[in-house]
């Protein structure tokens, strides 16, 4: 049954906002009944097609989008744009904004029951679909994600900080849990997919090589990896525990400019993360200051605490030799 407040604290949302938001909260709790529900390892899981991007296109992709599409359509939003949809698609010609989406994130997840989640960026409508959303990132008046993990939890920011809201299983209700996140400064946490390490441009090769080298090296102190291969889940991570997490561009072919997407992946999440007083880049520059060049672009994706996405681009500062020196002899970094 649905509920007539999906959201019960409401002082953070906009007004403006709140038939959107509760649109984004009814469908997701939906998605987190289907995910409990299952089968995880069968329906749920399996290949209908491949999206634009040229990724295989899971059950629950598709069901996502068809259903976050629908609802959206009484939630005054006119654009919407969707990792699961070749184009802009215009929903009410009267609605105020433009909302992109990744419906499900975290695919190759979905069967192995680990957390995946729901990213989404919101814009004021234009005229044309397609302006609305190829503009600088800095521009988004709201990005957020709800996570399907242990928890279902929505992460929110307006521009005033972030919020967090936990769904509470009984009221079937998300409630807010923390009003002003902080991503811890302290952490000896990244979260890189290694296996993509004889790709990788010198300067990230360089800044892991660091990490790894732990006491022995320049960092002079041991580090700890994760990769869950779930942006959401890494962004979770990262705004509880600290530490940075990078996909850089590297020599694949299709992967010149990495795999995540500018405008509902890596746009939204760099808005939480900065208003939760981390950083995001692409690797060298601000997300925030960025405009994708189209619908689907990539981008380079490095972020979390401050000081390390600091550090990743000043690697890239680096002359030549110092990037190619074994760790022993970059002395330029000290932890
Ligand atoms: O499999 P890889 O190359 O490590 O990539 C993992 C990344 O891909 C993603 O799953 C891409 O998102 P989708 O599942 O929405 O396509 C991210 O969540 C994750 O960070
Ligand atoms: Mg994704
Ligand atoms: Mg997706």
């Amino acid at each position: 049954m649905q509920n007539e407040n999906p959201i019960r604290d409401l002082q953070h949302i906009p007004t403006e906002l709140l038939p959107l938001m509760n649109a984004l909260c009814e469908v997701g709790t939906e998605l987190a009944r289907t995910i409990q529900r299952g089968p995880l390892g069968g329906a749920l899981a399996a290949s209908v097609g491949e999206n634009l991007g040229g990724d295989t296109q899971k059950a629950l992709d598709v069901m996502a989008d068809d259903a976050f599409a629908e609802k959206l359509k009484t939630a005054d939003v006119r654009w919407y744009a969707s990792e699961e949809q070749d184009d802009v698609v215009e929903l009410d010609p009267n609605g105020r904004f433009a909302l992109a989406i990744d419906p499900l994130d975290g695919s190759s997840n979905i069967d192995v029951n680990v957390s995946i989640g729901t990213i989404f960026s919101i814009f004021d409508a234009k005229e044309d679909g397609n302006a609305s959303f190829l503009r600088p990132a800095s521009e988004q008046i709201g990005g957020g994600y709800i996570i399907y993990g242990p928890q279902t939890m929505l992460v929110v920011t307006f521009g005033k900080g972030t919020q967090e809201y936990l769904l509470d299983p009984d009221s079937k209700q998300f409630v807010l849990v923390e009003e002003a996140v902080k991503v811890p400064e302290t952490s000896r946490e990244f979260a890189i997919n290694a296996s993509n390490y004889r790709h990788w441009p010198k300067p990230i090769r360089a800044y892991i090589d660091d990490c790894l080298a732990g006491e022995d090296g320049p960092r002079e102190g041991n580090f700890n990896m994760r990769w869950v291969a779930s942006l959401v889940a890494e962004t979770h991570r990262i705004l509880t525990r600290g530490g940075v997490f990078l996909y850089p561009g590297d020599s694949r072919k299709g992967y010149e400019r990495g795999r995540l997407r500018m405008i509902y992946e890596c746009a939204p999440i760099g808005f939480v993360i900065e208003q939760a007083g981390g950083s995001a880049t692409d690797a060298q520059d601000p997300i925030l200051s960025k405009t994708a060049d189209k619908l689907h672009a990539r981008t380079p994706f490095v972020f979390g605490s401050k000081d390390k996405v600091s550090r990743v681009a000043a690697y890239h500062d680096l002359p030549e030799q110092e990037v190619n020196a074994l760790f022993g002899n970059r002395g330029l970094f000290r932890a």
